[in-house]
Order: C-alpha cells, then structure tokens, then sequence
C-alpha cells in the first residue's frame, strides 16, 4: 500500500485529482484512477493528473525529443481511468498545481512547456489564470449522426481533432440545449473509431460582438460523462461554430459552459492555424490517499 498527497483542482468545474510523481513510482492502475474519481466512494472528480517528469515516463521521450525543456509530463487519466491524449482545462490546472507546489517557475510573461500524449503544449499566465497554445487542429472527416435522448430526431455532428476527439453537434435553441439529457452516453453513428467527446452547442443571438463570437457549450465527455466544462471541447466547438458561419467568421472566441466561460483565440502558428485556450484554474484541498 502507499501513500499519495493529492490535491483537487477545477478549471471551471472541470474537476481533477493531481498528484506529483517526479520519479514516476506511482502509476495508478485504471481500477485505482476509477476509485479515486468516483464521487461517492472516492475523492471524486472528472479525471485524474499524475505530474510526472519526462524523463520519467515512456510518453515522455517524444516530449522532450519535441522540446527539451517539457521537464514535466501530464499523465492525464479520465474518471473511467482510461487514458485520454490531452486535457484542456487539465493543462491549466496543471500548470497551477506546479507553480503552487514550487514544480515549476513560471514568471509574468514566460512560458513554461509541459509534455502531454497529443505533444509539447505552452502555457503561460494569463490574468488570474493560464492560458495555452493547443497547438494545430484538423477537421478529422469523422462527422457522425448524433442520437441523444431529448433530441427528436439524431442531429449530424462535426468530428473535430484538437488532439483528442470531439464531436459538435448545433442545436437549434437555447431551451433544446437545456433539456438535453446527457445523463448517458449520446450514441455516435457511425461509431467513431476511439470514441469521442460530444459538444452540444447554441450560437447565441447576435453570434457576434465588436469581434467577438459567444457560444454556449454543454459536452459528454469520453470517460467522464457530463462534465460542467470541457477545455479541448470549447476549442472543438469555437472551431465547428467558425466553420459553419464560413468567411468573415471571428477568430476570438467566447465558450460559456456549465461551469463559467473560457476564450479560444486562433492565430497562425509554426506548423498551420493553432488555437489558444484561456480561463480560471484554481487549486481546492489537499488530502493524503491510500492505494
Ligand atoms: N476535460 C478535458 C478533456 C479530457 C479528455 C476527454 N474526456 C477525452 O477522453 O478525450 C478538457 O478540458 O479538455
């Protein structure tokens, strides 16, 4: 049995366990992440954040062949414990946890390079949060028919690739956003090859403010159910919501959620258009588990 000193964090309610594991001693198996993160008989949360070094971790080579200064890896577990290849609010909050827990140094202004299974991620301060380069994204070809109780008739979705799959599916109103049950898994025809991330979304009216494009989001997310927020998806959905206005479209985003708003900004990047993902990433209590 050990002992792990864990920390809850939450990136507009998107709910994480992290632990430090320099020396990567403390993998947990996907029973044991499924047993911390339930919230009846755990600590509970959305996922789980193992700060591992990369020198530390098998994934982590490609991190530091990637960039040499990703000294720190995101070992990033769903509430299932499967393993997902990024976290959007989880890098935020990770990077909170590293500056508070002395990890990291990340002064005003510089930005810091954390290794993750979907590649190098910068993140750097950004008002009373963080803020990070999600780096390149595609339109992945995996659009599907969503079917989701509530829903009268299954709506067409857009797969979008923003490291880890997502699936964003437009309602038409405010009120269909609010009684859609997400209690279960929305089911994806055809079925999408290593599952995925569903956004609900509704433009608001007017989309469009001094520049501004406003969307609300609620999502399902592979692994964790219904979660108040969803970083890579509010990426996703300021994406798909972009690609269907179509020319003129801004490139500055803001994603209300469940649990707060988060902006997704794109901008021309080293390797193709990259987003930005930025909002609140806080640390709640710390405690001591036995695994
Ligand atoms: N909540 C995360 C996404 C976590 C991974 C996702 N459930 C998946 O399986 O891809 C975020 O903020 O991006």
């Amino acid at each position: 049995m050990a002992s792990i000193t864990f920390t809850k964090g939450q990136g507009t309610g998107n709910d994480f366990v992290l632990y430090a594991d320099p020396a990567g001693e403390l993998d947990l198996s996907p029973d044991q992440v499924a047993a911390v993160c339930d919230r009846h008989f755990g600590v509970g949360a959305d996922g789980l954040l193992r700060a591992v070094r990369s020198s530390a971790i098998e994934a982590g080579a490609a991190a530091l062949a990637e960039h040499p200064g990703a000294e720190w890896f995101m070992d990033y577990r769903n509430g299932d414990g499967s393993t997902a290849e990024m976290c959007g609010n989880g890098v935020r909050v990770f990077a909170r946890f590293l500056t508070e827990t002395g990890l990291l140094d990340l002064p005003e202004g510089a930005q810091a390079a954390i290794g993750t299974r979907a590649g190098v991620k910068l993140v750097e301060r950004s008002g009373d949060g963080f803020r990070v380069d999600m780096g390149p994204w595609r339109l992945d070809g995996n659009d599907a028919l969503v079917r989701a109780k509530e829903l009268d008739v299954p709506r067409p979705g857009l797969g979008v690739d923003v490291g880890n799959p997502h699936v964003v599916v437009a309602l038409p109103s405010e009120d269909d956003l609010e009684r859609a049950d997400l209690a279960y898994a929305p089911v994806l025809e055809p079925v999408q090859p290593a599952g995925a991330n569903v956004e609900f979304v509704v433009p608001r009216d007017p989309m469009v403010i001094d520049g501004v494009g406003y969307v609300r989001m609620r999502v399902h997310e592979r692994g964790s159910g219904e979660t108040l927020s969803c970083g890579t998806g509010a990426v996703a959905t300021a994406l798909a919501v972009r690609h269907w206005a179509g020319a003129g479209a801004p490139d500055d985003w803001r994603v209300a959620v469940p649990g707060g708003v988060v902006g997704v900004r794109m901008f021309p990047g080293p390797d193709g258009e990259h987003t930005s993902l930025e909002g609140p990433a806080e640390l709640v209590f710390t405690g001591t588990l036995e695994v």
